[in-house]
């Protein structure tokens, strides 16, 4: 059996068994340059901690890959030769190892210049589904987090991910990057697994936490690094610097920022690669009212872009005014999932009315439906306000009050969940 060398890696406390904050995982798969093997942290996905954003990654890397590779770490001369930029020769294949007539068959065939067609891996073009989660299930031990669960993100919107603690938010969306193996279904993005995209770092971008930041770097040369291991061009560490507002601290070493600032350098770390596809595990948290309005804003736009934006609150107020769509999970299972407007009940009006009884009798029946909240209180619903105040008018009837009614995000959710956000 190979001989592995096993170094420290970062794990989210609660989801580490003795609820250390480290966890060991082999050399060898912490060294792997960013994108191999789907992982842009270069990590393997059991081995990847909690908050290590997806795209370029959120580890703690030692330098670039090659210059790593090239030090010698890694033992075998084939691994020394691609360090260096160099393909091994090709051998002459011995004539008792004849290729096989089929395979001969299929190459004398192959058309020059043809490849294989593979499927879409974002929703950025021709308006394909970005992620779909189909019948996704993850146990641990007797906790079942996450139970059957599918919905979709589409292209071109903001969909919210809502559920109370322990819902099974994060661990969803650790499904979708490959960080978590389901037990059961699948998450596609494009219609490719995260394991198999081409370019995972520039298809997906994610932040599920605000740690894994090297506390010595500069948030400058944290986006630096993860550039240069993303293989992106130096200026779009600048780019996303202004338009996620790092700038202003991008010399300050990073275990002196702030949550807020955390979240803004995540953000930057997310956005290298220009990604399709955008998961954002609460990314409001500590940010001030003015960050978060300026964040609304922000991934809006980017939705409006055609990117596909996932984002989990417990903001309902925020979330109100930021998505397009939403989807709600109890106890691991999908409770609602679909446009926003779809969520809410059907806005109503409620009248104040001496005439109570009259006014019910009057209004009810040909899909319009009254009901009596109390003596001279009637909350109406299926004709608009001025439709009523015409009726009354007209039979006579006093109007105390009349006011258009809309149920709140919250209400709705709390009806879904049993309980706050
Ligand atoms: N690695 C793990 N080992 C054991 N249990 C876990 C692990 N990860 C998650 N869980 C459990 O799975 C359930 C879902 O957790 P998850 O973190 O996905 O919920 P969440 O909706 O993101 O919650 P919150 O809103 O509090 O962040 C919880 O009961 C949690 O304790």
């Amino acid at each position: 059996m190979a001989h592995r060398r096993w170094e420290l890696a970062h794990v989210h406390p609660r989801h580490h068994p003795d609820h250390a904050h480290r966890a060991l995982r082999p050399v060898d798969a912490a060294l792997r340059p960013p994108g191999a093997h789907g992982h842009p942290a270069g990590g393997d996905p059991r081995g990847r901690a909690r908050g290590q954003a997806a795209g370029p990654g959120q580890g703690h890397p030692r330098g670039p890959p090659r210059q790593r590779a090239a030090q010698g770490r890694h033992v075998d001369g084939r691994h020394r030769r691609q360090a260096a930029g160099v393909r091994p020769a090709r051998r002459a294949r011995p004539a008792h190892r004849a290729r096989p007539a089929h395979r001969r068959r299929r190459r004398a065939g192959a058309q020059p210049g043809r490849r294989r067609r593979r499927p879409a891996q974002t929703g950025r073009s021709g308006g394909v589904t970005a992620v779909e989660v189909r019948g996704l299930g993850k146990t641990y031990g007797p906790v079942a987090a996450v139970t059957d669960l599918s919905f979709d993100v589409p292209p071109g919107e903001v969909t919210a991910f809502l559920g109370p603690n322990g819902a099974g938010k994060t661990t969803t969306m650790r499904m979708v990057l490959g960080l978590v193996a389901p037990d059961t279904g699948s998450a596609t993005i494009g219609g490719v697994r995260y394991a198999a995209l081409r370019r995972p770092a520039a298809t997906v971008g994610a932040v599920l936490d605000t740690s894994g930041f090297h506390p010595d770097h500069t948030a400058g040369a944290h986006l630096r690094v993860y550039a240069r291991m993303g293989g992106f061009p130096r200026h779009r560490t600048e780019e996303v610097m202004d338009l996620t507002g790092v700038t202003p601290f991008a010399g300050r070493p990073t275990r002196g920022l702030s949550t807020g600032m955390r979240q803004r350098l995540h953000l930057a770390t997310a956005l290298l690669g220009d990604p399709s596809v955008l998961l954002l595990d609460e990314p409001a948290n500590g940010l001030d009212p003015e960050g978060n309005a300026w964040l609304r804003g922000f991934l809006r736009e980017l939705a409006a872009q055609g990117r596909a934006v996932l984002v989990s609150s417990h903001v309902l107020s925020e979330v109100e005014q930021l998505a397009d769509r939403v989807v709600v999970i109890r106890e691991g299972r999908l409770a609602v999932a679909g446009p926003m407007t779809g969520l809410y009940a059907a806005p109503g009006v409620l009248i104040r009315t001496p005439g109570a009884d009259g006014l019910s009798a009057l209004l009810s029946g040909d899909g319009v439906t009254v009901e009596r909240t109390a003596t001279d209180t009637l909350l109406v619903h299926g004709l608009p306000a001025d439709r009523i105040a015409a009726e009354a008018s007209s039979h006579g009837i006093l109007l105390h009050e009349i006011t258009p009614v809309r149920p709140t995000l919250e209400q709705a959710y709390l009806d879904l969940t049993g309980g706050p956000a």
